[in-house]
């Protein structure tokens, strides 16, 4: 079950228990939020209402390799503390990297000032999903978040409500709060949700998009706003679904061999995720996965490979143990104070 309907099963079993004891919140809460592709992707023009965003007109799809981002509570006034965990943290290992605007933390303090809480909380990433990879793993964390805080702080506002502040935050986080398959339009953040059971979901399946899927993952990254520039200049390429595809090849050749290479050994369907530089091949069973994953191996055309089922949608626990990270590279931040000030609005910046 999503965390959503995780969270609307808990306030329903409390609404019919109007006599049972006090509910009392959870003091952690984790949510595993899995990271997401484009099956589509069209883009329109730019619009400066919008910061200069394009309009966009997508089907988001959850792809099952996920981030989980752990809540707790701390002592009030003690501020929020961040642990990032993970064996591939790209430019959020690097010491320049300002956790401060991780999107997690802003997710935190965009939820406290929504609902007037103050942020002491631990947040703990363990991070799986690749970063600066075109499979949104910031919202992933983001989203997350949201989701963790909205059980843990006992709010359990509606989907809605939380999406309103996703979008603050950035244009795919609406959609990773619930996963699945969805329609994008505005600027990514409209969001229509397609059921699992729906005509247009049968549909996507028949078309291959679901099931077992490669992910070719790269030590480069890409930035989102330098692949929408070169989309600019360039345009889509010839009957491409994701518009975005021929701009992050032409910035990243080695996605274009992979899907080449995919799709030679016999993939159902292959494209750049998101803004690239990740490909995402679904294969039909676990032979043809096999004959995939030679073939990136052989060809070197990626560097990593990654198994994962799609459509995926997050998941929530209630923890009573706070967890533990285990992992190879471990970075924390602790706040001060001033800092409360800075992200809620409050004096200046740094
Ligand atoms: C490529 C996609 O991942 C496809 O779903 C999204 O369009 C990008 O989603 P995102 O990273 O959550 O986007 P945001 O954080 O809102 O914006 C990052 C940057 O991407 C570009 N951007 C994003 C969304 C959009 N509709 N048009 C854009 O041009 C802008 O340069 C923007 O400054
Ligand atoms: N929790 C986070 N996880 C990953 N990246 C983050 C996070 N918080 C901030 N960032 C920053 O966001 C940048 C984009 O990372 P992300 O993994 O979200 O890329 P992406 O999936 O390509 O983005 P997009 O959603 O634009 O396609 C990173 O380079 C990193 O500096």
């Amino acid at each position: 079950a999503s965390a959503a309907s995780a969270a609307s099963a808990a306030s329903a079993a409390s609404a019919v228990k109007p006599n049972a004891a006090r509910h009392v919140p959870p003091l952690t809460v984790s949510v595993d939020v899995p990271a997401k592709t484009n099956l589509t992707l069209h883009v329109g023009a730019p619009r400066a209402e919008w910061g200069g965003r394009h309009e966009l007109d997508t089907i988001y799809c959850g792809v099952g390799v996920y981030d989980t981002i752990t809540v707790t509570s701390k002592e009030p006034g003690s501020g929020f503390s961040l642990d990032l965990a993970g064996e591939h943290l790209g430019d959020l290992a690097s010491t320049g990297s300002d956790m401060r605007r991780n999107h997690a933390v802003l997710a935190l303090f965009a939820l406290a000032e929504a609902c007037g809480r103050e942020p002491d909380v631990s947040l703990n990433i363990e991070k799986r999903i690749p970063v600066a990879a075109g499979l949104g793993g910031g919202s992933a964390d983001a989203a997350g978040a949201l989701l963790a805080l909205d059980e843990l702080w006992d709010l359990h506002w509606p989907i809605a409500r939380l999406r309103e502040i996703a979008a603050t935050l950035g244009a795919d986080m609406p959609f990773c709060l619930t996963g699945g398959y969805a329609r994008g339009t505005g600027f990514g953040e409209r969001i229509e949700d397609i059921p699992a059971d729906s005509p247009a979901a049968r549909q996507l399946k028949s078309r291959g998009f679901a099931g077992l899927a490669m992910i070719g993952a790269y030590a480069d990254a890409l930035s989102t706003p330098a692949v929408y520039a070169a989309f600019d200049r360039l345009g889509a390429g010839d009957g491409e679904e994701n518009h975005l595809q021929h701009a992050a090849i032409a910035l990243h050749p080695r996605s274009g061999d992979a899907i080449r290479e995919a799709v030679a050994a016999g993939a159902r369907q292959a494209f750049v995720s998101g803004s690239g530089p990740s490909v995402i091949a679904f294969v039909a069973d676990e032979q043809a996965a096999a004959d995939g994953r030679r073939a990136w191996t052989a060809s070197h055309a990626v560097d990593r490979i990654l198994m994962a089922q799609a459509p995926a949608a997050p998941r929530s626990r209630r923890l009573s143990n706070p967890v533990r990270a285990s992992q190879t590279m471990k970075l924390r931040l602790r706040q001060s104070k001033r800092l409360n000030h800075i992200h809620t609005g409050g004096a200046g910046h740094e």
